[in-house]
């Protein structure tokens, strides 16, 4: 019987995570295997509201605590409302980003203690880990060439902020191998999908599933 299995994407803006959640959604979709896709921050009704505070409401001060723990909420529902019972059905769970963002960005680029983030994190989703994150891995000056769009609250920080987030990604990544795969995202989308599935493929055959690459 196969098992549930909680798979998320991270990485600076414009990395192609969303577009690599995507591939992933119709690849296994294909093959009929049961998926729930998800986006963090997001994914539900309250988590729409507080993404719409943190990347758009400029109207407002937010001070960098405050900013890790709106993202937190926002997860928190997330686990309650769509990840546990999609996993509870026995599903596959993808989700666009997850807690290490938050220690990312709030903690290694923003200056709170990453312990801290890991800490308040494991509350706020009562323990629940992804079973393995795809780290999708861009230099920062290219990663702003790919976002064709303004630029959000976030992406509104400096070459600094984000020469910090990127490097806490590869630190973190680096920190634990048997939870976090650090992908390089240069390549066009369909060749670094085909390094996602592969590792997927791995992940999902460890729990029971019949996936074809
Ligand atoms: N491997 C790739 N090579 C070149 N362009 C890409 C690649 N993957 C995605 N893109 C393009 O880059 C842009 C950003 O991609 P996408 O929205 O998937 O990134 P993202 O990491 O989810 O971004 P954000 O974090 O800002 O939401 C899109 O225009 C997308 O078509
Ligand atoms: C989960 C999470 C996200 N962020 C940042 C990262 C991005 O700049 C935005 C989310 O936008 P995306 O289109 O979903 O990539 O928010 C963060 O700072 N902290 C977090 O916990």
């Amino acid at each position: 019987m196969p098992r549930p299995v909680f798979l998320s994407l991270d990485g600076l803006d414009g990395t192609g995570k969303s577009t690599q959640c995507r591939l992933l959604v119709e690849w296994l979709s294909a093959q009929k295997i049961p998926v729930t896709q998800c986006a963090d921050p997001g994914g539900t009704p309250l988590g729409q509201e507080l993404r719409k505070l943190l990347l758009f409401g400029r109207e407002h001060t937010i001070a960098t605590t405050t900013e890790a723990l709106l993202f937190m909420a926002s997860r928190a529902q997330l686990v309650e409302e769509v990840i546990r019972p999609a996993l509870e059905r026995g599903e596959v769970v993808i989700s666009d980003r997850f807690l290490l963002a938050n220690v990312v960005y709030q903690g290694h680029a923003g200056g709170l203690s990453a312990d801290a983030l890991w800490q308040v994190g494991a509350f706020a989703t009562g323990g629940l880990e992804p079973d393995l994150t795809l780290v999708f891995d861009l230099p920062p000056d290219i990663a702003v060439t790919r976002r064709n769009r303004e630029a959000d609250r976030m992406e509104e920080r400096g070459a600094d902020y984000y020469a910090r987030v990127s490097t806490g990604f590869k630190y973190e990544a680096g920190m634990r191998p048997a939870k976090y795969r650090l992908i390089d995202a240069t390549p066009d989308a369909d060749a670094v999908q085909k390094v996602a599935r592969r590792e997927v493929s791995r992940l999902l055959s460890d729990h029971g599933w019949n996936v074809q690459e």
